[in-house]
C-alpha cells in the first residue's frame, strides 16, 4: 500500500482574525479581516491506530499561531503573512508539507472583486543522520558487511529521502556489557541525508528496510542481521534539531555520543558533524576521544583497499 502520509492532510479553514498587513497608509492605520486556510500533509495513521492526540497535530495549536501572525506585526505584503505562518507550521516536526492561503477580501483593489488570495506551498527539507550495523549473516548467509552495504545503497530509493551519502565501513568490537559477550564483531556505518519526512514515517521506513533484510526483533542489544538507528533529526547548531523522549523514538539517539561505531564512521562522511549531547551540542571530532576504549577500523583497511 502507499505510504498514507503522502496523501493524509488536516485541513483548517476560515480562520479569520484582524491584521494591519498591507502597503496603504489606511491599511497600516485601520486594519482588515484577513482569513487564512491552512492544509497540513501529516501521517495520520498513528493518530488514527492509537486515538492519541500526541500523535498528530492539534489543529487548535495551528489556529492559534495563525492569529498569532494575522494579529502580530504589519507586513506590507500577505506573501510575507503565508510565508511566516508556512514556516512555523512547518516546524512542527509531524508537519511534511503545508499550504497557506491567505484571504484579504477588503484588499484596496480599486474596482469591485470577490476575493484576493495567495497561496504558498512548503516542504520540510531536514538533514538526517542514520547508523547503519550488521553482525550476523544476512537471509542466504549474506555478509555483515554485504548487508550493510546492501542497505546503504537501499537508502538512496526510500522515498522521501534525499541526498544520501554513506562512510566508509567500519568494523567494531560489540558495545553493550554483559548483552553482547560473545558477539561477533559488527561492520557499521553512518548516511546523512535529508528528509521530507516527519521523524516517525522515516523511522518506519528504515524499520521495513531492516524487515528487508531479515532483521527480526529479539533481544535488546542481541546480534542482528541488520539494525538502522535514527541517531540525529535536524540540525542542532541551527537549534533545529528534534528532540523526543518517547521511548519508540528517542531523539538524538541516547547513546550516540558515546559510540564509537556511530562516531568514527559520522565523522568520516561528515567531518564538521556535531550532535546535541543534553542541553549543549558537540562536534563529532570531539566527542570521539572518549571513546578510543572501543575497538575500531577501517573495513577497507583490512581487505586492503
Ligand atoms: N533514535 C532511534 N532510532 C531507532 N530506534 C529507536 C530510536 N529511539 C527509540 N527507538 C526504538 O528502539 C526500539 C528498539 O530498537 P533496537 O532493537 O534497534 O534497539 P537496539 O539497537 O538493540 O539498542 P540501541 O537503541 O541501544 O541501539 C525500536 O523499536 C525503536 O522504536
Ligand atoms: N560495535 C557495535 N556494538 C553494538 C552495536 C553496533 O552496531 N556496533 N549495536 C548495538 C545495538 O544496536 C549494540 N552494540
Amino acid at each position: 500500500m502507499r505510504r498514507t502520509a503522502e496523501t493524509d492532510e488536516i485541513r483548517l479553514l476560515g480562520v479569520a482574525a484582524r491584521g494591519h498587513h498591507g502597503v496603504l497608509e489606511h491599511e497600516r492605520r485601520d486594519g482588515q479581516d484577513f482569513v487564512v486556510d491552512v492544509v497540513l500533509q501529516v501521517d495520520l495513521a498513528p493518530a488514527g491506530r492509537t486515538d492519541e492526540l500526541r500523535r498528530t497535530v492539534n489543529y487548535a495549536e495551528v489556529a492559534a499561531e495563525v492569529v498569532e501572525v494575522v494579529t502580530g506585526p504589519a507586513h506590507d505584503l500577505i506573501e510575507t503573512v503565508a510565508a511566516d505562518i508556512a514556516d512555523r507550521v512547518l516546524a512542527r516536526p509531524l508537519v511534511e508539507q503545508v499550504e497557506v492561503t491567505v484571504h484579504k477580501p477588503q484588499a484596496p483593489v480599486g474596482v469591485p472583486f470577490g476575493d484576493v488570495q495567495v497561496a504558498v506551498r512548503r516542504t520540510k527539507d531536514v538533514p538526517v543522520v542514520i547508523a547503519l550495523g550488521a553482525n550476523l549473516a544476512g537471509t542466504g548467509g549474506t555478509d555483515p558487511d554485504r548487508t550493510v552495504r546492501d542497505a546503504a545503497r537501499r537508502l538512496h530509493r526510500v522515498s522521501g529521502l534525499r541526498g544520501v551519502r554513506v562512510s566508509r565501513l567500519f568494523v567494531t568490537a560489540p558495545v553493550g556489557g554483559e548483552a553482547v559477550v560473545g558477539q561477533p564483531d559488527y561492520v557499521n556505518a553512518v548516511a546523512v541525508a535529508r528528509t521530507r519526512l516527519a521523524p516517525g514515517t522515516l523511522l518506519a521506513q528504515l524499520h521495513r528496510v531492516e524487515a528487508e533484510h531479515g532483521r527480526t526483533r529479539e533481544v535488546r542489544w542481541g546480534a542482528r542481521t541488520l539494525d538502522l538507528d535514527l541517531v540525529q533529526y535536524g540540525d542542532p547548531l541551527a537549534g533545529a534539531d528534534v528532540t523526543s523522549t518517547d521511548p519508540e523514538l528517542l531523539l538524538p539517539h541516547p547513546r550516540a555520543h558515546e559510540r564509537a561505531f556511530v562516531l568514527r564512521p559520522w565523522l568520516d562522511v561528515d567531518p564538521e558533524a556535531a550532535l546535541r549531547v543534553g542541553d549543549g551540542v558537540a562536534r563529532v571530532r570531539d566527542l570521539i576521544p572518549s571513546t578510543a576504549d572501543q575497538p575500531v577500523r577501517l573495513l577497507d583497511e583490512e581487505v586492503g583497499g
